[in-house]
């Protein structure tokens, strides 16, 4: 129960969640159960089927429709009398100002990407409003505070760029929406579009394009299938422009631009299969003489895998059409998704992957637990009371670990004290190698501006010359002096830039202005250093540990298979490894010292402390693995920081 003090707060409060997915609904949920009276929600998403096994405030009815306008009626059909204003819109549209957060007295993020999650951590510096950040990955999820000048920015150590991320979602999409509609059961809810434009919308009985028509012949129900999926299926969401506002748009593809028919025609040879009696060893690699697993194919050769590895299905493994659920060790399965994968890669602009590491990816997808959604969304209401009462020295960061260690599943640690060379939360400038004499100012802006420091609509200057800016309002000439300039080497700009220059960048939307020092160097290491430019600075620490007590070992070595994400064994019983998750990429593995813990610090921990129990509720969840919220959990590596604790 909520004290008398803490009540006011809550009623009091204006709170903005910036996500209704996963961890929005259960959050929204919870606020309003909780007594909070004003709730602003960001989202730019429409509903999808895939959503509704763990977003419970959305039904089947509810699919193509807006999730923050949705998670507000369902939430006012228990509390009609609480205010809920819904935003269908990215959060890192320009309306939403510095201003736009100033309004509100905290702001809690429920987001799956890293680009997104550093936006609102910039403008909540800038706005100085408390961010309560969050994140989960199947069993294991984490609760972080983040308050000016006080305690660490979400962007204090930096985060590994996103390798293999958004390859993720092609991987899913073939696995549990391709491949199912194919191969698995027919009548299985599913977000494909299984309509073609032939089908007239008003006929309810309109065919189902997945459906082999009577005498069809395998090539061109495979040709079929490929149009639509990678053409057709394309073309219709590209038609709703609202999604593309601040996404770059996929190109669709068809078969006849890839491959033209008679080569689909001649494209394996089935015949090299014959003498596999067992279906499991059926492959349409070999079918069509190519070797390595190791080996990027091109768009050609995925498409030829596509129709071969189709083809072979329907003939060599009829039997089990209808009944097949995706198994990484099922050969043929890999093959046909790492194929489409690909080919729907290669529509997003996303790098195309080998079957080696295409089949990694798919068997390790961490499945969203809807259970770990709900405690972490808990523990940023708690979290959230607290900043709401200004009570500093009661806020923690909460991991939920997958098994309990000292009987407990929820670890409560003390934040972190700022970092000092933290370029975002500090005015520390940075350090960039560059050889200015060849890298050109659009190196810069691509891979360091954007790329490392996450700009969106940067401006570069030296000193009161403007290099370069982005923005609707520029006339003719400055697009052409800008786009010219792109194009100079650094020692070659109006105001050339050379060691010992200053730079300053800005991004005008985030309200994030840094300085970055220039330092000229010759020659780069190609393999360790592709970007021919280096920058440091923010990765250093400033503090220097003296106390033991307060130091936090470097995450030295932590490779993280996703069941050993939180690694207690051989450790000292108040150390654990912690890798935060549920980030939209890897992240470093990190050491805490944990607190002790009482259940003041987390209320709730008695009724799971229970080993056996806990456990057994968290595996009866494991069964329904039919979520697709995905991270891939890789091999973590440390960030090579120590850090203060607070106390
Ligand atoms: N830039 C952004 N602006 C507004 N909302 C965002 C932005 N980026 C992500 N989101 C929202 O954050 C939510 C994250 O929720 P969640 O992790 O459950 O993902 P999901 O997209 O619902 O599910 P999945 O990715 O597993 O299909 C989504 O609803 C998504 O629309
Ligand atoms: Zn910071």
């Amino acid at each position: 129960m909520a004290s008398e003090q803490q009540l006011t707060a809550i009623k009091g409060a204006k709170v903005l969640m910036v996500g209704a997915g996963g961890i929005g609904c259960e959050l929204l949920k919870t606020l309003a159960l909780s007594g909070f009276q004003d709730i602003h929600i960001i989202d730019m998403d429409t509903i999808e089927v895939s959503n509704l096994n763990r977003q419970f405030l959305f039904r089947k009815s509810h699919v193509g429709q807006s999730k923050a306008k949705v998670a507000r009626d369902a939430v006012l059909r228990f509390r009609p009398h609480i205010s809920i204003t819904p935003y269908h819109a990215n959060v890192k549209d320009p309306d939403f100002k510095v201003d736009f957060y100033k309004q509100f007295n905290v702001v809690l993020n429920g987001l799956d990407n890293l680009d997104a999650r550093r936006h609102v951590n910039r403008l909540c510096l800038a706005a100085d409003v408390p961010l309560i950040e969050s994140g989960t990955t199947g069993f294991l999820g984490q609760v972080t505070v983040h308050i000016k000048g006080k305690t660490e920015c979400y962007e204090c150590h930096p985060k590994p760029a996103p390798k293999t991320y958004p390859f993720i979602h092609c991987i899913v999409w073939a696995k549990d929406l391709l491949f199912a509609k194919l191969f698995g059961d027919k009548n299985q809810d599913n977000d494909l579009n299984v309509r073609s434009s032939d089908a007239t919308s008003s006929s309810e009985h309109a065919e189902d394009v997945f459906e082999r028509k009577k005498g069809e012949g395998i090539e061109l129900y495979g040709r079929r299938i490929y149009d639509h999926v990678f053409g057709y299926n394309i073309e219709v969401a590209l038609s709703n422009e609202e999604t593309w506002k601040n996404r770059n748009r996929p190109r669709p593809i068809y078969s006849r631009d890839v491959l033209p028919f008679e080569q689909i025609q001649q494209n394996g040879n089935v015949d090299k299969n014959l003498v596999a009696d067992d279906p499991s060893s059926v492959s349409a690699m070999a079918s069509l003489g190519l070797k390595s697993p190791q080996d990027i194919w091109s768009l050609k050769d995925n498409s030829r895998i596509f129709f071969e590895s189709l083809k072979l299905f329907l003939v060599k493994r009829e039997k089990e059409i209808g009944n097949l659920t995706f198994d990484k060790d099922d050969q043929l399965a890999v093959e046909f998704v790492t194929a489409a994968a690909n080919i729907r890669a290669s529509s997003f602009g996303i790098p195309l992957h080998s079957l080696f590491e295409a089949k990694g990816i798919a068997g390790n997808i961490v499945h969203a637990v809807a259970t770990t959604n709900a405690i972490i969304a808990g523990l940023i209401v708690i979290e959230a009371i607290k900043v709401l009462q200004n009570d500093a020295n009661s806020y923690r960061m909460t991991y939920c670990l997958e098994h309990p260690s000292k009987k407990m599943l929820l670890m409560p640690v003390d934040p972190f004290e700022p970092n000092k060379s933290c370029y975002v939360c500090s005015e520390t400038p940075l350090l960039l190698e560059v050889n200015t004499h060849c890298s050109k100012l659009r190196d810069v802006v691509e891979k360091i501006v954007k790329a490392k420091l996450g700009m969106s609509c940067p401006l570069v200057m030296h000193g009161s010359a403007l290099l370069y800016e982005v923005g609707d309002d520029l006339d003719e000439d400055m697009v052409a002096n800008y786009a010219a300039n792109l194009d100079k080497v650094l020692s070659g700009l109006p105001s050339p830039i050379t060691g010992g220059t200053i730079l300053t960048v800005e991004d005008l939307h985030q309200e994030l202005l840094c300085n970055i020092n220039i330092k000229h160097r010759e020659e780069f290491d190609e393999e360790k250093e592709p970007d021919g430019m280096v920058l440091s600075g923010w990765t250093q620490s400033p503090v220097k540990e003296k106390d033991d007590n307060a130091s936090i070992n470097n995450g030295a070595s932590a490779s993280h298979a996703p069941s050993q994400a939180v690694s207690l064994e051989g450790k000292e019983d108040s150390e654990i490894e912690i890798v935060p998750v549920g980030t939209g990429s890897v992240l470093p593995g990190k050491k805490r010292k944990l607190l002790d813990i009482s259940e003041d610090t987390v209320p709730y921990l008695s009724s799971i402390t229970d080993e056996t129990s806990s456990k057994n509720k968290l595996e009866e969840i494991d069964d329904d693995d039919d979520g697709d919220d995905v991270v891939m959990l890789d091999d973590g590596c440390s960030d090579g920081i120590k850090k203060k604790r607070l106390r």
